[in-house]
């Protein structure tokens, strides 16, 4: 049986105390054999990664006949292609700027340039889906790649859980940053 880290009894547990969107990011192998499991903790949006499923199309139209958002995450080294298909059946999608696994990894300079290809992608195919990004953002980061297209940034050591301060003042220094008052 495969372990969660923040598995799916902390997601009801959150789930009861507030009423905000939740989302939750699989970073594992098969991620089809769990979109039940997780629709029934009450999340709202569930992201898979390209790169851990054979069945990327089916898993995501299955993620949304479930009645959640569906968001595809691509590592650093995968290709932008790999959407090509699935635009469709995508409600956001992912930019891992670090590799999985860990946190306070450097930021990957090389993924201005993809968050930017992306937002030209979809500009030119006229489709209005957001981009997120996930890995190091924070002061240095949040600006550019906001620059480059994207909309959603995931927080974590590099912003909202940034050690020396107060999980209100991190917070409100990564809303001044998202939303360009810095
Ligand atoms: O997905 C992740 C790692 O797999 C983390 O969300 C991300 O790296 C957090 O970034 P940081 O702690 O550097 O701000």
């Amino acid at each position: 049986m495969p372990n969660f880290t923040l598995g799916p009894d902390f997601i009801k547990r959150t789930r009861e105390i507030t009423t905000k969107p939740i989302e939750v990011h699989l970073m594992i192998e098969q991620p089809e054999h769990f979109i039940n499991l997780f629709r029934q903790t009450g999340a709202d949006r569930l992201t898979i990664h390209a790169e851990a499923t054979t069945n990327l199309q089916g898993t995501l139209a299955s993620i949304q006949a479930a009645g959640m958002k569906a968001g595809v995450a691509l590592n650093p080294a995968t290709p932008l292609e790999v959407l090509d298909y699935v635009y469709d059946v995508v409600d956001y999608i992912v930019i891992m700027t670090v590799n999985p696994g860990f946190a306070g990894q450097a930021f990957i300079p090389a993924m201005y340039g993809k968050i930017a290809k992306l937002s030209m992608l979809l500009h030119e195919r006229d489709l209005n889906i957001p981009i997120e990004v996930d890995g190091s953002m924070g002061a240095a980061t949040i600006p550019k790649c906001k620059v480059a297209g994207a909309r959603y940034f995931i927080g974590g050591t590099s912003s909202v859980y940034h050690p020396g301060k107060t999980l209100t003042e991190n917070v409100n220094g990564t809303q001044m940053l998202i939303n360009g008052n810095n």
